[in-house]
């Protein structure tokens, strides 16, 4: 299974590589891929495995983490409601395209952060609020979904990775946490 050990870090030259489409029909090894990040992302949601595994949590991994320069990403976002357990987005994505977004942005009020980097980047990281992403998903069909404010987040710091780009890309360097009046930010 997939631990941190299986994660490259920032200076690691693959995340800063255009990752390549997944030819299809998808490979075995590349459903199992598909399989195993999200294997991981449920374990490090999980407060006994991911102890027992020393694994940061996660709600999305992008394959170039793995040293894997593929166009594959996981997503596993939980519900916040308790009287609806089941995940808001549990899904992997091939081949994600990001083919409209919104005008409006938004931002996580707590910044972001990202399992290949080991150290703490302060700052707003300003997106669409609101996006549509096609892909194909494991059973070879192709889908499109909407998705908006924290899932929309999630989304776009996946899609980046397989482009090279680190969410602290983002970030003013003037001022990182500058905000126009009408970024919607997320707690
Ligand atoms: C927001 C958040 N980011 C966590 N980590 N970072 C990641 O997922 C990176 C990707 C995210 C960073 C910002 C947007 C995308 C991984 N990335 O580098 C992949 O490219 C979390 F772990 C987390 N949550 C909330 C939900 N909680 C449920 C119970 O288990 C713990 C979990 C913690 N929320
Ligand atoms: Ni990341």
């Amino acid at each position: 299974m997939i631990t941190m050990k299986d994660i490259i870090r920032e200076g690691h030259p693959i995340l800063r590589e255009t990752a390549q489409p997944v030819a299809f029909p998808l490979s075995e090894e590349d459903i199992t891929l598909g399989q195993k990040m999200l294997e991981f992302l449920e374990n490090s949601q999980d407060p006994v495995k991911a102890e027992e595994l020393a694994l940061r949590g996660g709600v999305g991994l992008a394959a170039p983490q793995l040293a894997i320069p593929k166009r594959i990403i996981a997503v596993l976002i939980p519900s916040n409601d308790p009287e609806k357990p089941e995940p808001v987005v549990r899904e992997v994505l091939y081949n994600p395209k990001i083919v409209s977004h919104s005008v409006q942005e938004a931002c996580l009020g707590d910044g972001e952060g990202c399992l290949s980097v080991d150290r703490d980047v302060p700052g707003y990281v300003i997106r669409p609020a609101r996006i549509t992403v096609a892909y194909t998903n494991a059973a070879g069909e192709s889908k499109k979904m909407r998705f908006k404010n924290y899932s929309a987040i999630v989304l776009q710091h996946e899609v980046d990775h397989l482009n090279g780009i680190m969410f602290y890309d983002h970030i003013n360097t003037d001022n990182p946490f500058a905000l126009r009046p009408d970024v919607l930010v997320i707690e």
